[in-house]
């Protein structure tokens, strides 16, 4: 469970590019739940996200992980608790170390990292079945450089790595926005069935308001760093973009800017 209170957090302070990114963004997510966040550039998706994570420490406020006050902690103390697959494909992998070195590395997310020489065997059957689960034939290629992997495919090993071991809350940050498609909806597909299987709590950010709708269990809409709506159970059953729509001018009196949003 994650329990982020009154989050507040100004880039450059003081400065003329000064820029409220978080403006007392508050948001409970409850074991199992699967939220989708929405809203505008700028919004404060990401910086919401990174806040989570430890990436960026927020001015003030308070971020709870299963009660456990991570506020002050950077990334490296959160990582037992938190998983992250990020937009770019490169990122959140080592592309010059192998799947299996890659994999070795997720399994001791949280621990004391040493990768020795060789992955111990029995770790090796182990990642060679969970390959398997993909679907994409990588069983068959756990020696080979991560960095040979198209972006789909490292995508789905990232998917894997973030849930080879327990973490709280699994965050994924539109990390089907850089794949065409037809990646991008086999990736979806297997990030659902993987937080199904799994149990997973997470928090996926989209800028589809369709596939908001589509996937997970909650939607919350963001904008200027603050939570604009929430909506689950028999209130987001049968919603439509539109009425996403409408709710945020509900809210706002404001009419979304279309650029900003992609209504897909
Ligand atoms: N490291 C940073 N330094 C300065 N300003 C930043 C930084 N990171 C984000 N911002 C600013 O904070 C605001 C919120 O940005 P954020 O990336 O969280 O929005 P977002 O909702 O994820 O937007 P997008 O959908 O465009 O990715 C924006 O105005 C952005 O320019």
């Amino acid at each position: 469970m994650i329990t982020a209170t009154d989050l507040r957090l100004t880039f450059g302070e003081g400065t003329p590019l000064e820029n409220p990114a978080l403006r007392g963004m508050s948001l409970t997510v409850n074991q199992g739940e699967f939220v989708t966040v929405i809203g505008s550039n700028g919004a404060g998706k990401s910086t919401f996200l990174n806040a989570l994570a430890g990436e960026v420490l927020v001015d003030s406020g308070k971020i709870l992980v299963d009660n456990i006050d991570v506020t002050k902690l950077p990334t490296h103390k959160r990582t037992g608790r938190v998983a992250r697959v990020f937009q770019d494909p490169l990122a959140g992998t080592c592309e010059g170390l192998s799947i299996e070195e890659n994999l070795a590395l997720a399994t001791k997310r949280g621990k004391h990292r040493s990768l020795g020489t060789a992955v111990k065997k029995q770790y090796r059957e182990h990642f060679r079945a969970s390959l398997a689960t993909l679907g994409l034939g990588l069983e068959n290629r756990l020696t080979d450089k991560m960095g040979l992997l198209s972006g789909g495919q490292r995508q789905a090993v990232s998917l894997l790595m973030a849930s080879l071991t327990p973490s709280s809350i699994l965050l994924l940050d539109e990390h089907t926005a850089a794949l065409d498609p037809k990646t991008a909806s086999f990736v979806l597909e297997l990030t659902q069935n993987i937080i199904a299987e799994q149990k997973l709590t997470a928090l996926m950010v989209t800028h589809s308001m369709k596939q908001a709708l589509e996937v997970g269990t909650r939607t919350v809409m963001l904008h200027q760093g603050e939570v604009v709506f929430d909506i689950a159970g028999k209130d987001r059953e049968g919603l439509q973009v539109k009425d996403l729509l409408n709710l945020f001018e509900q809210q706002r009196g404001l009419t979304v800017d279309d650029d900003s949003l992609l209504l897909s």
